[in-house]
């Protein structure tokens, strides 16, 4: 049976260390770090995510700073909230909840972000300095994926080094950051998707499988080499026996019986992912006021995390 691998449990516990830290930083410089968070219309996940990332920004001590938009927002408006935040110098995170309405423009919203203040790491001036091994806010989902995989292997990513990692999907929030963290982490990375041939077999090959697809227990214990550790990262909610429910993009059940190790849905990377966005806060807020801190992340992950 594989090891459990709890977002939940991890993530309370970034969040505790992250409070004294928050507590200290407040303490020393007088600052209170700011979040701000923006949802444009009533998705029901969106929702749910923006209320967790809210509660969780309290809890750490941030300002939480929200704004609500409706579903018939027009780009300039949102525009104009963004150019806002930007220049309020007590924001130090701005997040917009994606997806967005179809007649917004994400890659406009994305881009008129300030990069220091980009706490989803999704601008590409940090998409940039990901690539390039530079210093950078980094996406949140990827990032708490690597927190997951450290605890596994240990407290460096030294565990990792030589090891085949094979991505499954190649979006720019999970996908592609993901490929990029894994490189630094010094591991051999493919990247499958909907076009390449022969996933399976190419998934039999990871020692890390990242499932990153968006499709409902695509991933099944055929796939997965005896022993590989397998990361979930798809939320899916799909009906069963009249029930909502949520699974992965992984079979958990039977990829149990192979891996050594599997993350949960819920209570895996979903979880990790808002730690990551408050730790991503502090960063921003300390790079803002000149804190010699933003290391790159491989040198990230070495220490402080
Ligand atoms: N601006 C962004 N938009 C989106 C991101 C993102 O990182 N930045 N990622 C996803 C959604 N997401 C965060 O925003 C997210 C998804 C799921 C969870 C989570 O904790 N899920 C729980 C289950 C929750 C439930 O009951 O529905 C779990 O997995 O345990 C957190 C964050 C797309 N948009």
């Amino acid at each position: 049976m594989a090891d459990r691998i709890d977002g939940k449990r991890l993530a309370n516990g970034l969040i505790q260390g992250l409070t004294k830290e928050v507590e200290q930083f407040k303490a020393s410089h007088n600052v209170v770090p700011g979040l701000a968070v923006v949802l444009v219309g009533h998705d029901p996940a969106s929702q749910v995510y923006v209320s967790s990332k809210v509660k969780r920004a309290k809890e750490a001590g941030l300002n939480s700073i929200e704004h609500y938009l409706s579903e018939d927002c027009s780009q300039s408006e949102l525009d104009g909230v963004i150019e806002q935040l930007n220049s309020n110098p007590n924001v130090h995170g701005i997040l917009v909840q994606l997806p967005l309405p179809s007649h917004l423009c994400e890659k406009k919203v994305i881009e008129s972000i300030a990069p220091e203040k980009d706490v989803d790491g999704f601008h590409p001036q940090n998409v940039g300095r990901l690539g390039t091994g530079e210093a950078s806010l980094t996406p949140c989902t990827p990032l708490g994926c690597m927190l997951m995989l450290r605890q596994h292997f240990g407290d460096c990513l030294s565990g990792l080094s030589g090891k085949h990692a094979v991505v499954i999907g190649r979006s720019n929030i999970v996908g592609k950051p993901m490929a990029q963290l894994l490189l630094q982490a010094n591991c051999t990375v493919t990247v499958v998707h909907s076009r390449t041939q022969n996933i399976e077999s190419l998934c039999q090959q990871a020692d890390i499988l990242i499932a990153a697809v968006g499709q409902p227990e695509m991933v099944k214990s055929s796939w997965v080499k005896t022993g590989a550790v397998v990361i979930d990262v798809g939320i899916n909610a799909i009906s069963r026996d009249g029930k909502r429910k949520l699974v992965g993009d992984v079979e958990f059940d039977s990829v149990s019986g192979v891996a050594s190790a599997l993350s949960p849905v819920p209570g895996g990377v979903g979880p990790m992912t808002i730690a990551c966005l408050m730790q991503n806060t502090l960063t921003a807020a300390k790079n803002q006021i000149n804190l010699p801190t933003n290391k790159p992340f491989s040198a990230q992950m070495q220490t402080e995390m």
